[in-house]
């Protein structure tokens, strides 16, 4: 199939690179020149594992190129919509303007049977709207909406052998060609959910919205565990046998971030307020209150752990990203809790792997460093708020000879309280005795 991908980010760079490695003819679109040039030489703008590797394969082939000019994807068969859906600055909205103007653009391009496929997170009601605006305009073209569950970190994975496929469509045909595109992962028996436009734009924010409150509930228990002395990390092993709750999305600690799930959260309450809807979803608003709660409880410990003041005092942050294996710092509960100590008069040193120049751009005020030692050196408190691999990994005799005080607020849950303890150190997680 001959495939446009119109949005070249994290989500459409990968989409891009893994439909050219299911053997598509493919051209990635995108208004920001630099990603264009960046995955043009075959270099992925961010970092996502194992994207390198099949996003270099394919513009070897030929079969992947990228430009800026819209006009170069007239000739696909499909357009896959990828482009972002923010939040609208102060409200909680979803802002369509980057889809609207990218559908527009699209438009006149539009060649005879061509299939425009929604992929962005986008308020229900929105497929039926360009539906009805190509009916107007290019009725020669049809829509379908696919949404995404792709993870940042397995992306490439998510998307070669997903959970499962969501089409929204209107008409069979629709549904054939989707179908063709992922062959691979439909005969490998990826289950495929054929639906309408509604429905599937709710699947994806419901799953998300599912995801938030599963976390938000667990962050609940860990306050609850904090007031009694309980251990939040063991209620959640045991709730998490029963397979109707299952173990996964139940780490407790400084609370979710990124660009999809509080945005996401967050328009699907306001599309609900819109249809007069807002007591459904009334909970959401306390899981994004509870989420935001958790970054103020590490702010809270590490405050109390300095013995009541941060002026001053150097705290060493592991980890600015919203979670590892990505370098994405949109929303990221580890960046505010740094702003917040920041601010507070402490001498904050943050360090990440893969993060720092997604953090300098957002946050310059900050002091950054690439090296874990130099952010632990003569620090007197020491906050982990992302769980890389090297922060888990950290020997605690090895970072107690390193600091000026043998201090850790775990905002992960992931490191071993016993051994922390027994090498001198005053330990504190969320909800952890
Ligand atoms: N990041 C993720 O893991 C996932 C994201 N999504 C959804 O996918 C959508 C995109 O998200 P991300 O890739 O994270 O955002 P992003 O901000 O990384 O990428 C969006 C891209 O669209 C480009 N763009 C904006 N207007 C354009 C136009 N008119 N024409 C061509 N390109 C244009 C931007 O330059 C940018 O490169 C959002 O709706 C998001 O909720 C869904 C599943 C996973
Ligand atoms: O719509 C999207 O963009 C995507 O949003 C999330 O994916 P992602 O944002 O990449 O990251 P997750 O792995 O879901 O983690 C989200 C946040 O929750 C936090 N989290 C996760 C799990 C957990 O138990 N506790 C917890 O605090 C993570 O640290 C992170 O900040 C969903 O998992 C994807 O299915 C979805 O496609």
């Amino acid at each position: 199939m001959r495939i446009s991908v119109i949005g070249c980010g994290y989500l459409g760079a990968v989409h891009a690179s893994a439909m050219a490695e299911l053997g598509h003819q493919v051209i990635g679109i995108d208004v920001d020149e630099r990603k264009i040039a960046a995955l043009a030489a075959g270099r992925p703008p961010f970092y996502e594992p194992g994207l390198p590797e099949i996003l270099a394969s394919a513009t070897a082939s030929g079969r992947l190129r990228f430009s800026t000019d819209i006009a170069d994807a007239a000739d696909a068969d499909v357009h896959f919509l990828a482009v972002g859906t923010p939040q609208v600055p102060g409200s909680g909205a979803a802002d369509l303007s980057y889809v609207d103007a990218a559908f527009e653009s699209l438009l006149p391009h539009l060649g005879e049977g061509a299939l425009v496929v929604g992929k962005s997170t986008v308020p229900v009601g929105t497929a039926a709207r360009l539906a009805s605006r190509l009916r107007a305009d290019a009725p020669h073209a049809s829509l379908a909406w696919n949404p995404e569950f792709l993870r940042e970190g397995f992306a490439v994975k998510d998307t070669l052998e997903p959970d499962r496929l969501v089409y929204g469509v209107a008409a069979d045909h629709a549904a054939s060609m989707l179908d063709q595109i992922y062959r691979a992962a439909i005969e490998a028996g990826t289950p495929r959910i054929v639906t309408d436009y509604a429905t599937a734009e709710l699947v994806k924010v419901a799953a998300n919205s599912f995801l938030a409150t599963k976390i938000s509930f667990i962050n609940a228990m860990s306050e609850i565990a904090d007031a009694t002395g309980a251990d939040v990390t063991a209620l959640a092993d045991a709730i998490g046998h029963d397979a109707r709750i299952g173990r996964r999305f139940l780490n407790a600690g400084v609370g979710f971030g990124g660009g999809c799930l509080p945005k996401d959260i967050r328009a699907f309450t306001a599309r609900a307020d819109e249809l007069g809807l807002g007591d459904s979803l009334g909970f959401l608003k306390e899981v994004d209150a509870i989420n935001l709660r958790q970054r103020q409880r590490v702010v809270d410990l590490a405050i109390e752990a300095l013995g009541g003041s941060a002026f001053r005092k150097k705290i060493a942050v592991l980890g600015v990203t919203f979670k590892p294996e990505s370098d994405d710092v949109r929303d990221s509960p580890a960046l505010d809790v740094a702003v917040q100590l920041k601010g507070l008069g402490a001498e904050v040193v943050a360090t990440d792997p893969e993060g720092l120049e997604n953090a300098r751009l957002r946050h310059p005020q900050l002091d950054y460093t690439s090296s874990t030692h130099d952010a632990l050196r003569d620090a007197e408190l020491v906050v982990l708020v992302t769980e890389w691999r090297e922060y888990r990994a950290l020997d605690p005799e090895e970072a107690g000879r390193l600091v000026a005080g043998r201090r850790i607020i775990d905002g992960r849950n992931v490191l071993d309280p016993v051994a922390w303890r027994a090498a001198g150190w005053v330990y504190r997680g969320l909800g952890r005795p």
